[in-house]
């Protein structure tokens, strides 16, 4: 069962013609994470490597892709942590880097912090030495368009929302049976500036326990803060349930609750694993045993060797 990586690309509505492209994301970059495992690497390099590459793919919301707030200005939020030791780091509200997932690591690895935000995050990123890129190579065409209609007065933002929420993550399992998360993300649409959404936040975006599991969250971010998702899945999965049963109560809870939609993979230090979503969406990918299985609508999950080429 050991080891096993499971990505997701954000739940929402997937327009048809990027959803081949989701489909090709999120299953190389579980295919990346999984080589990581394989060469003997922890789960947590597994799930940075896998989620640097999605952060790198213009694709989804998250690095190079990301929505826009208000301003027409990226601001991203990320997330990371390690189910042996509960270390866990993040970032908020950060502007001028390509992976903030990296910077969210370092944030774990070199402070005695768990967030840091805005200013004081890029102060950081400097000092650790990582290069500012323009916010200008974060923004898409498509991203810049999304905000342009969502300004418009005629605009319907929730049918906006839900048409890319792909905030992305990814959850892991190493060889030593070691769980780990992360989680990125541009946030919701024409945010106000200084928005932090569910992400960065202990417990929302994501959790890891080696008693547990560990799980990585998309959707409305407000509504999965209110229910403190993450956190709450493995809760059920304390209780006995499986990863599978627990993420689709928690996700139950906060449609029922608050009237949230959302998205999670989940697994347990068994390397039992779900992918589950209460939107209409959600391009994921899990890689195990040298098998690739992948899937983007609720029902569908497709299987192939690792090895053949999506
Ligand atoms: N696309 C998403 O998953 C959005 C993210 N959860 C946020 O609210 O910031």
């Amino acid at each position: 069962m050991l080891p096993v990586v499971v990505v997701h690309g954000g739940a929402g509505h997937i327009p048809k013609e990027r959803a081949q492209n989701s489909t090709s994301g999120v299953s190389a970059a579980a295919r990346a994470g999984y080589i990581v495992l394989k060469g003997g690497g922890s789960s947590m390099d597994a799930v940075v490597e896998a989620v640097t590459q999605l952060e790198n793919n213009p694709s989804f919301n998250a690095g190079c892709g990301s929505v826009l707030n208000v301003k027409g200005e990226v601001e991203m939020d990320a997330f990371v942590m390690d189910g042996k030791t509960l270390a866990t780091g993040a970032v908020s509200a950060v502007r001028d880097i390509a992976n903030p997932t990296q910077l969210a690591r370092l944030v774990m690895d070199k402070t005695s912090h768990a967030c840091l935000t805005a200013e004081g995050a890029k102060q950081f990123a400097r000092s650790m030495g990582i290069p500012e890129v323009p916010m200008e190579s974060l923004i898409t065409e498509y991203s810049r368009m999304r905000w342009r209609k969502n300004i418009a007065p005629d605009a319907n933002p929730v049918e906006c929302q839900m048409g890319k929420m792909g905030t992305v993550g990814a959850v892991a399992v190493d060889s030593e049976g070691v769980v780990a998360c992360a989680t990125s993300t541009g946030g919701m649409l024409n945010k106000m500036e200084g928005r932090v959404g569910d992400t960065p936040c202990i417990g929302c975006g994501g959790y890891a326990d080696n008693n547990s599991g560990a799980v990585s969250t998309t959707g409305h971010g407000e509504a999965i803060m209110k229910v403190v998702l993450a956190r709450l899945i493995l809760f059920y999965m304390e209780q006995g349930q499986s990863a599978e049963a627990a993420s689709d109560s928690a996700l139950a809870y906060m449609k029922s609750r608050v009237d949230g939609l959302g998205g999670v993979v989940t697994v347990d230090p068994r390397g039992n694993w779900a992918a589950r979503f209460s939107s209409r969406q959600m391009a994921w990918a899990a890689a195990q045993k040298d098998t690739l299985h992948y899937g983007l609508y609720t029902g569908e999950h497709f299987t192939q060797s690792i090895d053949e080429p999506h």
